[in-house]
């Protein structure tokens, strides 16, 4: 995961970088991307346990977009924090290309909601960029390069040397976002990325979402509460219900690529797939 392994990713993500389209996706019986099998969660032990994740099996393509949507407390960042290496499975399996997860995976990078509490207020934009790549004993001339690319890629090379604490929350999760390419990473985890910043500044970054996905070749998984959200960014929606927690269906979401923030969201279609999400969410567990 980002900023603790000296693995670097480098490689990978320079040859999905040259096309600026969409990657293909992957071939047909290569393993997933991320593979989730029969995964259970239990906090605690003994009498006092609690089971909060039954059994989710689902997977990832590389390249995909999926979002995983459910009611509050379900379960949902639980699930990111198991995938990111953070909490143990109590069973099932989760696998990145085939290999069981089985501590912080270097190829992951996590992004939280509260960008406030993951940003250093003390160091520059920069500096809290360089911050998770120390590890990666890379030349400073590759980790200024990392930063600006990053940087430009959210429209942030102009707060290169602001502080947090002088920026707006749009600009403060944007670096958060920045500093989670600068790892280059090949999957990028979002627990409710969006959620505190006003409408206009959600939807440029959900484009700027889609765009790191075409433009980095990606895999980007996504928890948010937003169900229009959910069905503008994903190719698949994950809906999680019942408690202890299991996907109750997998979505595919059946709308043209590019998106467009007005045109997508007045498709028939897209109204359609809206619906769909909402009632396997309403519907009675
Ligand atoms: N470290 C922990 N120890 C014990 N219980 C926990 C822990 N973390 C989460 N839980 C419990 O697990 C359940 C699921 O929490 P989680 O945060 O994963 O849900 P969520 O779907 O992300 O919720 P929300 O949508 O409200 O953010 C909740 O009942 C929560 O109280």
């Amino acid at each position: 995961m980002i900023a603790t392994s000296a693995q670097d990713p480098h490689a990978h993500v320079e040859s999905a970088r040259r096309g600026t389209t969409r990657p293909e996706s992957a071939p047909r019986g290569a393993e997933p991307r991320l593979d989730v099998a029969g995964l259970g969660k239990s906090y605690g032990s003994g009498a006092t346990a609690k089971e909060v994740i039954g059994d989710l099996t689902f997977s990832v393509e590389a390249g995909e977009v999926v979002c995983i949507v459910g009611p509050s407390g379900i379960g949902k960042t639980t699930l990111l924090k198991c995938l990111a290496g953070l909490h143990p499975a109590s069973k099932g399996e989760m696998r990145i290309d085939g290999r069981t997860i089985s501590g912080p995976p270097p190829e992951i990078a996590l992004v939280f909601q509260d960008y406030s509490r993951s940003l250093m207020p003390w160091l520059t934009v920069e500096k809290n960029l360089l911050l998770p790549l120390r590890h990666l004993r890379l030349p400073r001339t590759e980790l200024r390069a990392r930063c600006e690319e990053a940087l430009e890629a959210v429209g942030l090379t102009h707060a290169a040397g602001q502080y947090p604490w002088q920026l707006s929350g749009g600009m403060q999760q944007r670096v958060a976002i920045a500093r989670a390419l600068a790892y280059r990473p090949e999957i990028l985890i979002m627990d409710e990325p969006f959620a505190s910043v006003d409408a206009q500044t959600r939807f440029d970054l959900e484009d700027l979402c889609l765009r790191i996905r075409d433009g980095f070749g990606m895999t980007i998984l996504v928890v948010t509460h937003d169900i229009d959200e959910a069905v503008y960014l994903a190719d698949r929606v994950v809906v999680l219900g019942s408690r202890p927690a299991r996907v109750l269906q997998v979505v595919d979401v059946d709308l043209p690529s590019p998106r467009d923030q007005i045109s997508t969201r007045a498709l028939p279609e897209f109204a359609a797939q809206r619906t769909e999400v909402l009632a396997l969410i309403k519907r009675p567990a």
